[in-house]
């Protein structure tokens, strides 16, 4: 099981200090949808730069144009790139074509598709590298979690990793990680406390205990 620390309201430089801080207790960096927005893919390439042992994942949430856009993240050092599972299967299918040429890895964010059994065994067979379950700030911000999304995909995905994303905090770590998924992804559970070394350094434990 990995640990993926997810940067969303930061900026490059505010970035890169807060993964000094906690760099030893994570695996993987993901530039987050914002701060792509804010910066563009040379947060990708500077994060790169910055922690060449650690992975990095671009967070584009692909819809469309998927050869294209996997190979600029591709080109800026991402080592992981995100598409929708809502996107279409041509889409997703020229997302892992790229990604298997530039020697790189798709993550599928199933955020907002309604039937994930359905979707995530179909995705599943499109031959992407993981499958993650994701409630959003606007879910969250209503109380809703992925714990349960998380059990089915387990069930139902027979290739692809597993992962988890939105509102994990430590105090429902130990939930997430008896569901035994691949890759564990942590935004604000982290970069929202006041010692994120700590933070980190204890959800590292859980992780690697479970
Ligand atoms: O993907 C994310 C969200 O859609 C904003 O881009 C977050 O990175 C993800 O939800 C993890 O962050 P937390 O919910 O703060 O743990």
């Amino acid at each position: 099981m990995e640990l993926q620390l997810a940067l969303d309201l930061v900026n490059i430089p505010e970035g890169i200090a807060l993964v000094k801080e906690v760099e030893p207790y994570i695996d993987i960096v993901e530039i987050g949808t914002p701060v792509v927005i804010n910066e563009g893919l040379k947060a990708v390439k500077e994060m790169k730069a910055a922690f060449p042992n650690l992975k990095v994942l671009a967070d584009l949430k692909v819809m469309d144009a998927a050869g294209y856009e996997v190979m600029k993240a591709s080109e800026a050092g991402a080592d992981i790139i995100t598409i929708l599972g809502a996107a279409e299967d041509m889409t997703i299918k020229g997302a892992v074509e790229e990604a298997k040429k530039q020697g790189k890895k798709i993550l599928v964010d199933m955020i907002a598709v309604k039937n994930l059994e359905q979707r995530a065994k179909e995705v599943d067979e499109l031959g992407v590298d993981y499958i993650c379950v994701h409630t959003g700030y606007d879910l969250q911000a209503v109380g809703k979690n992925s714990f349960e999304d998380l059990q089915t995909i387990k069930r139902i995905v027979k290739n692809a990793k597993t992962a988890i994303a939105g509102g994990i905090k430590l105090d429902t770590l130990p939930e997430v990680v008896n569901a035994q998924p691949d890759l564990v992804i942590v935004g604000g559970g982290i970069t929202a406390q006041q010692d994120r070394r700590a933070a980190a350094a204890e959800m590292q434990k859980l992780i690697k205990q479970g």
